[in-house]
């Protein structure tokens, strides 16, 4: 069995009166794939937010078998988790390979000695990380736009340069925040294809969305949010099987 790299348990978050995540576990392993659904305002985001540390948090954290103390964005960054956002946010006049070069970590020497002292150790990482930040372009299809401007790609392409940069950060944890959003059919299943890649190198992906063929298809698990606790979790067939989460979350679906 894969080896477990993100435990989270008893996670809560709250705003003023409101507990926006009560209690919350989650655990991935390396290649796998978790999904976290519900309705809207049932907390999914929120515990991104937690776990990456941009949100006052109570609970446990667990990366690679340390204790991650919550609530310190680079802490979480540190320790392999890797953020996405619902908006592909590209700087639009950097080119393709710079916006993953920006993303990429940059561990030169710093001051006029050392850089004069390490120049050779230095000119071989850069090489080495101009290589990695092409490699990733490659990785989703963009190797061709890899000196263009950011903001000539389409929407789809945008989200593929996301991915390419989150890629590129090295991460042991990938969280993405609704990345089929906005994807026609054929971007949705490019994205689909190209994640579960990204698995496959053992990366462990925790992913919101609210395209059901989407999570269907790309999860292993699944948990089920409801106003910010669990109400199952499961194998995508455990899951649609539950009543709960027709109620909790189809039905609401359906209806909207
Ligand atoms: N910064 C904040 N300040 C106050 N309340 C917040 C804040 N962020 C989220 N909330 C509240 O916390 C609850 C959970 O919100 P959250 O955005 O995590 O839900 P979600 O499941 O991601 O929803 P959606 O599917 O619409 O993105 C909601 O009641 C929301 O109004």
């Amino acid at each position: 069995m894969a080896d477990t790299v993100l435990e989270a348990s008893g996670i809560r978050v709250s705003f003023g009166g409101v507990r926006a995540v009560d209690d919350v576990g989650v655990t991935v392993a390396e290649g796998q794939v978790v999904g976290i659904i519900g309705p809207n305002g049932s907390g999914k985001t929120t515990l991104l937010n937690a776990l990456s540390g941009v949100v006052p948090a109570t609970g446990s954290l667990v990366v690679d078998g340390h204790r991650v103390r919550l609530g310190g964005p680079e802490r979480s960054r540190r320790a392999g988790l890797v953020r996405m956002f619902q908006q592909p946010q590209p700087y639009r006049y950097l080119t393709c390979l710079e916006n993953v070069l920006v993303a990429t970590p940059d561990r030169r020497a710093s001051g006029l000695g050392a850089a004069w002292l390490a120049r050779p150790y230095m000119l071989r990482v850069e090489r080495a990380r101009w290589a990695s930040a092409f490699a990733a372009l490659e990785r989703v299809g963009l190797a061709d736009k890899a000196r263009l401007p950011a903001a000539v790609l389409t929407y789809g392409e945008q989200r593929l340069l996301d991915v390419a940069r989150g890629i590129s950060a090295c991460p042991r944890v990938l969280m993405l925040d609704e990345p089929s959003a906005g994807l026609n059919d054929h971007e949705t299943t490019e994205l689909l294809v190209l994640l579960r890649a990204v698995a496959a190198d053992g990366v462990a992906l925790l992913v919101i969305d609210h395209k059901i063929d989407f999570i269907d298809a790309l999860c292993d698990r699944i948990t089920v949010l409801e106003t910010g606790r669990i109400v199952a979790e499961g194998s995508p067939a455990q899951v649609w099987r539950d009543r709960r989460v027709m109620d909790a979350y189809l039905g609401t679906a359906h209806d909207a």
